[in-house]
């Protein structure tokens, strides 16, 4: 065992629980988010996640440490039994006592599902910390369960399931999408890879998602999410987006490129933008610019609904408009003149040759005064070092790398970003990006990066484009 790695790594936590304790002091609560979600709690927190998790790498038997990895599947879909049968509404709505306790048994009596399945479920979950098991048999909900709740009466959730996520923080969908279908694609990963006719293929046909379901050899997953029969994963998928946004502050858009600077008049086009939640803020903290969102039409047939609750005013001036559009097809002819194209959580999505089509076609509608936004991951290699011989360094900003004896990357505190990376993998052969592989796509369009922001592993960061 290396005892002096292992008292470094416990020195680090030690040192950032006392940053920790000091910041809680001041303030007047002792709630589980209230404390996470502050800015100078992230830097601590994320230090003692990445040194408590290299810790246990190190005192684990190897064996045991494989055997807990190898398991965790089970924790997905534990996940997913919860989500999709409203536990957490249950308890927070029937729940007795001072803690809102239910037995399995009484959950199963609401939820339908057999009481002895579903305690075995709840407790593995409460074994990692998610519900309490108050006495044997017992659950309550926990701040980590809580953040599941959809904010739905059980009365709403079973009258109209298929808008279960609508209005929710999103966090329930974006686990029902990890939990099921990127869970069902994630399994046929290693299928894909051995076969020598899909290894080498980075065709969005090839992903392991190909094989995971009945009938998708030919469709990409964003064409079969927009299939009726999946409206309720279409929406929830939406709900999802939203869900991995509510993780960041809220202004997380602002923080990199100045959107204060584009001049009155100025048109922003948010492409593959959802209903336009992202771009929200741009247009509430920058009365100059006219929005259009762009997405597939039946994506963006929701956007006016979410701006009359979110930005009426926006919508009743034309501020905002919306565009069915797709984006390996020529920008409409009428987007001209447009200031920022934003590519938020879009190349990711795409293998590079689909990158490539999508970022010639909005370079075909630029002027030498447009920028284009990349909003994605930008990766960091695990080892220490960040250069490949021969090639650009792989980050430009030595602090976002973790300081020893962490991994530079930040390890495990870090790993939603490397999850997201083979989430893209299985859903579309796609991939997340460090900056060189940003600077080779957009060089193959015509472009040139002239700013780089990086998040340090709060929110996403920010490439900034122009045409050569
Ligand atoms: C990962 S989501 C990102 C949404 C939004 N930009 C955000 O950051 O929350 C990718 C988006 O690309 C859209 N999309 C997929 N294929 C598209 C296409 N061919 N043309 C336009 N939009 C597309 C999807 O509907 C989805 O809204």
């Amino acid at each position: 065992m290396d005892i002096k790695q292992i008292e470094a790594l416990s020195s680090v936590i030690s040192s950032s629980v006392a940053q920790l304790k000091q910041l809680q002091s001041s303030l007047k609560t002792t709630e589980h988010t209230a404390a996470t979600t502050k800015a100078e709690f992230l830097k601590p927190s994320l230090e003692v996640v990445a040194a408590a998790s290299q810790l246990i790498a190190l005192v684990r038997t190897p064996e045991r440490y494989l055997m807990d990895m190898s398991t965790a599947h089970q924790l997905s879909a534990s996940l997913r039994v919860v989500v999709e049968t409203h536990v957490v509404e249950i308890l927070r709505d029937k729940g007795k006592g001072l803690k809102k306790a239910l037995s399995a048994e009484e959950i199963g009596a609401y939820n339908h599902v057999n009481h002895l399945k579903l305690a075995r479920v709840l407790r593995l979950l409460a074994t990692h910390h998610v519900f309490d098991e108050v006495t044997p048999n017992v659950f309550a909900n926990n701040a980590i369960s809580n953040a599941l709740d959809t904010g739905k009466s059980l009365a709403e959730l079973e009258a109209s399931p298929d808008e279960k996520y609508d209005g929710s923080n999103g966090i329930a969908a974006l686990v029902g999408i990890f939990s099921d279908e990127t869970f069902h694609n994630a399994v046929c990963t290693a299928d894909i890879l051995k076969d020598p006719q899909t290894t080498n293929s980075f065709s969005p046909y090839d992903a392991p998602f190909a094989l995971a379901w009945p009938g998708t050899r030919n469709i990409a997953m964003y064409d079969w999410l927009n299939l009726p029969e999946n409206n309720y994963r279409k929406k929830r998928f939406g709900m999802g987006m939203h869900g991995m946004n509510s993780m960041t502050p809220s202004d997380a858009i602002l923080r990199g490129f100045d959107w204060s600077s584009l001049p009155p008049g100025s048109i922003v086009v948010d492409c593959g933008g959802g209903v336009g939640s992202v771009s929200l803020p741009i247009v509430q903290t920058c009365p100059q610019i006219h929005l259009i969102v762009q997405d597939t039409a039946p994506v963006v047939a929701e956007g006016p609904t979410f701006w009359q609750a979110n930005q009426p005013q926006a919508l009743a001036q034309g501020r905002v408009t919306f565009q069915g559009h797709n984006f390996f097809e020529p920008q409409p002819a009428e987007n001209k003149n447009i200031s920022v194209f934003l590519l938020r959580m879009i190349m990711h999505n795409w293998p590079d040759a689909e990158c490539i089509k999508i970022l010639k076609n909005v370079r075909n509608s630029c002027t030498r005064d447009t920028r284009i936004v990349i909003v994605d991951n930008i990766m960091l290699f695990a080892s220490r070092s960040q250069e490949i011989a021969g090639q650009e360094t792989g980050t430009s900003d030595p602090d976002a790398l973790a300081p020893e004896p962490l991994l530079a990357n930040w390890g495990v505190a870090n790993s939603l970003s490397y999850k997201q990376d083979l989430n893209m993998l299985s859903n579309h052969n796609a991939c997340e990006r460090t900056v060189p592989e940003f600077a080779s796509l957009l060089s193959q369009a015509n472009f040139r990066i002239v700013e780089v922001h990086q998040a340090h592993q709060s929110w996403l960061p920010q490439v900034v484009a122009v045409p050569i």
